[in-house]
């Protein structure tokens, strides 16, 4: 088998420009297309001087369908409604999907769904080791803790990051309703203002913050009666999700179509 041809979607984004670099740095993989959106004002820009690695030969383009065309998967950090749209593209065209985006509805997770009826499609909020990890520590954790232990996911961005809480707070917390065999929908307290009366037992509560260059940070807080668990996960470099999902790609390739967590790319899924 050949190198893995990958086409960036939102390659000019900020996770764009790490993921055509990634992309170029990864025995295996090479960069088939860069994608960004009709009028976008890097559109004929050369992908590799926007990601820093030097002329790459590949300009940014808005047409999917030929850059689908030729590739063998495609790797997407972008935004909901793109992702959904890509996601029927990619599997019209046979080809992996990786989704890094966040954000996404019920619905356009449903869309996702019915893509990796045809192709393989691996999705997470986060693509890194350390977030995948803790999310089955804290599986673990809220499994043993009883429930007069409240549940807090506390997570903190740069403030450029747009939807809120983050893809990873929402898996950590869905963990923890894993955990205690409670459904997230019925626990989740997203967002609290005003007089909001008393913690109701059984909330999973989640606190966001917003500011400054913040990469990623995530708490998951354990508070009893008296002493307090809380599980920590630091980003430091955005390259990592990048790297990632590079590996998810690669992955991928050698499985039927299906959808894919991290967990499963890294091995842990049965931790
Ligand atoms: N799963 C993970 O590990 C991680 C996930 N993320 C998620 O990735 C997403 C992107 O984050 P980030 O890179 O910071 O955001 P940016 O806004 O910097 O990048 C998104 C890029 O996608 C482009 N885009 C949007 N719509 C389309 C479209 N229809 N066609 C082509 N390009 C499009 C944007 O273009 P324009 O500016 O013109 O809209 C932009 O260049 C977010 O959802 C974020 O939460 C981020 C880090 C890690
Ligand atoms: O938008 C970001 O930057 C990030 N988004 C992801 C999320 O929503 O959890 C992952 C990471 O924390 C960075």
């Amino acid at each position: 088998m050949g190198d893995m041809r990958l086409v960036v979607v939102g390659a000019a984004g900020r996770m764009g420009r790490l993921l055509v670099k990634a992309v170029h740095e990864t025995p295996g993989t090479v960069l088939a297309a860069a994608v960004e959106r009709e009028g976008s004002p890097f559109l004929g820009r050369d992908a590799g001087d926007l990601a820093g690695t030097g002329a790459l030969g590949v300009p940014v383009t808005s047409n999917v369908d030929e850059a689908f065309a030729d590739a063998d998967g495609v790797i997407d950090f972008t935004a909901p409604a793109a992702t959904v749209a890509f996601a029927r593209a990619a599997a019209e065209a046979g080809i992996v999907h990786v989704v890094g985006t966040t954000g996404l509805s019920e619905a356009d997770l449903a869309a996702l769904a019915e893509a990796a009826r045809r192709i393989p499609l691996v999705q997470s909020g986060n693509m890194s080791l350390g977030v995948n990890l803790l999310t089955a520590l804290v599986r673990r954790v809220a499994a043993t803790l009883g429930p007069e232990f409240d549940i807090e996911v506390l997570e903190m961005h740069h403030r450029m990051k747009v939807d809120a809480p983050s893809g990873t707070a929402l898996m950590l917390g869905a963990a923890a309703a894993e955990g205690r065999a409670v459904s997230l929908k019925d626990t989740a307290v997203r967002v609290r203002d005003g007089h909001t009366g008393a913690r109701r037992a059984g909330d999973i509560g989640f606190a966001t913050l917003r500011g400054g260059s913040v990469i990623g940070e995530h708490t998951v807080i354990f508070a009893g009666d008296g002493e307090r668990i809380e599980l920590t996960h630091k980003a430091d470099d955005r390259a990592l999700f990048a790297r990632g999902a590079v590996r998810a790609a690669l992955w991928a390739r050698e499985r039927p179509p299906g959808l894919y967590a991290m967990t499963d790319v890294l091995g842990i899924s049965a931790l």
